[in-house]
């Protein structure tokens, strides 16, 4: 029985992990379960699930929740993820938070040597060097559960990391990728969040939108596979069926392919090196399908994309700038506060105005987060 810990547990990512969890009740138990301040939704989930732990962003919603709930322990803030991360008890942390704002209990988690299924890939994009550095000196694996990097790690299969050719990442074009830049002037928030393939949380659906999505993706591949920015590619595939590819050094092509549905990658990272069934899943059907599409990326239509792998490059904090710039601009973005060409601007402003540092440490970088954020939210006053 492998006793889980799930941060982020009220998300898109969360409550597909909650259906994976109930699907096998022989094989996973929720010890912990974070959430942000969503108690309406995280109400039945604690009665049904009956963590040893609960863990809310803030006090405010700590009190709030002891209201609905007693005899199982709730902490908050950032200490509290923490908490949940490190308890003895935990076999596996699912980081499904949304934003860096799981990086700290990935670092602690990786520290406590557990399993970690990593979705949070803010965490790998603000701080990958970090992450992956405490992960090599304590001998933990991160185990992907953002589709495309699942795609990747079932493609390499144990393959020697020097007879990879390239990694191809597939991108759906997100909601705009049948619009040309003029024609992005008006949309609105409505238009960005109907996603063509996917349902997810409101933030990556914008990323995707954006194409920061797949820029996120270059950077996260970068870190979890140890490989160079010049050989991760990233290709149009507009029906997600592929979900990324390798292409190794004597020119085959491994990839994974299945419908558009996270609790396969989520179910994966769980049962890893395993496999088990899944049956709420459709089966894929490529005599339905019957054509799949592809198309070359143009980094002028996706600057986001452009932005992403030249951070990328230049390594250090631009990563951590670009991550916070972005998240900041995208929450005003969904607030209504700025348009959505918008976003680009201020992350393009934030990325030029900032003089790198060679290799933040963990202050550093949570310095440069709140600074560029504050800096994004300022240009607009
Ligand atoms: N959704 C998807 O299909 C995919 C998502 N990912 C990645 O997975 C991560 C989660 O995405 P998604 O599930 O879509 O996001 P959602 O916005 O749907 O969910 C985010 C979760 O994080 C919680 N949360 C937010 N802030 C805090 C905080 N300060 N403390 C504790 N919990 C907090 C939210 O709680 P509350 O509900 O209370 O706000 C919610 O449970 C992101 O990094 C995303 O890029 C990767 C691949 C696919
Ligand atoms: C499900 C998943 O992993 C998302 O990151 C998804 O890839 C978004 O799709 P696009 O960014 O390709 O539109
Ligand atoms: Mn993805």
């Amino acid at each position: 029985m492998k006793k889980i810990s799930l941060l982020g547990a009220t998300g898109s990512i969360g409550i597909q992990t909650l259906d994976v969890i109930r699907a096998h009740p022989e094989e996973f138990e929720l010890y912990a379960m974070a959430f942000g301040k969503n108690i309406d939704k995280a109400v039945p989930f604690i009665q049904e699930f009956k963590p040893e732990l609960v863990v809310v962003q803030d006090e405010n919603t700590k009190q709030k929740l002891s209201r609905h709930i007693d005899q199982i322990p709730i902490l908050c803030g950032s200490g509290g993820l923490i908490e949940a991360s490190v308890a003895d008890p935990v076999d596996v942390v699912v980081n499904a938070v949304m934003g860096s704002i799981g990086l700290p209990a990935t670092l602690k988690a990786i520290e406590a040597r557990k399993v970690i299924a990593i979705a949070n890939k803010e965490t790998l994009v603000t701080a990958g060097h970090l992450v992956m550095e405490e992960a090599r000196r304590h001998q933990v694996e991160l185990l992907p559960v953002d589709s495309e990097h699942s795609a990747i790690y079932q493609s390499l299969n144990g393959e020697d990391k020097k007879d990879i050719h390239k990694l191809i990442i597939t991108a759906s074009g997100g909601s705009f990728r049948d619009k040309k830049r003029e024609e992005l002037e008006g949309v609105t928030v409505e238009d960005a969040l109907n996603h063509p393939n996917w349902s997810m949380g409101a933030k990556i659906t914008i990323d995707s939108a954006s194409m920061m999505n797949k820029g996120l993706e270059v950077i996260e591949a970068h870190w979890l596979f140890n490989v160079p920015y010049d050989q991760i590619h990233v290709i149009l595939h507009r029906e997600s069926v592929i979900h990324s590819m390798v292409e190794y050094v004597d020119r085959s092509v491994l990839a994974q392919l299945g419908t558009p549905d996270m609790k396969v990658p989520i179910q994966y990272a769980l049962t890893y090196p395993n496999r088990m069934e899944l049956p709420m899943t459709k089966q894929l059907n490529l005599e339905e399908i019957a054509t799949l599409h592809f198309e070359k990326m143009d980094m002028e239509r996706f600057p986001c994309l452009r932005m992403a792998y030249e951070a990328g490059r230049q390594g250090g904090s631009m990563t951590t700038v670009l991550n916070a710039a972005n998240e900041e601009a995208v929450q005003m973005f969904l607030e209504g506060k700025i348009s959505f060409l918008e976003i680009e601007q201020l992350i393009e402003n934030a990325l030029e105005k900032h003089s790198r540092i060679h290799n933040p440490d963990l202050p550093a970088i949570l310095s440069i987060d709140e600074e560029t954020r504050k800096q994004v939210r300022f240009h607009l006053n």
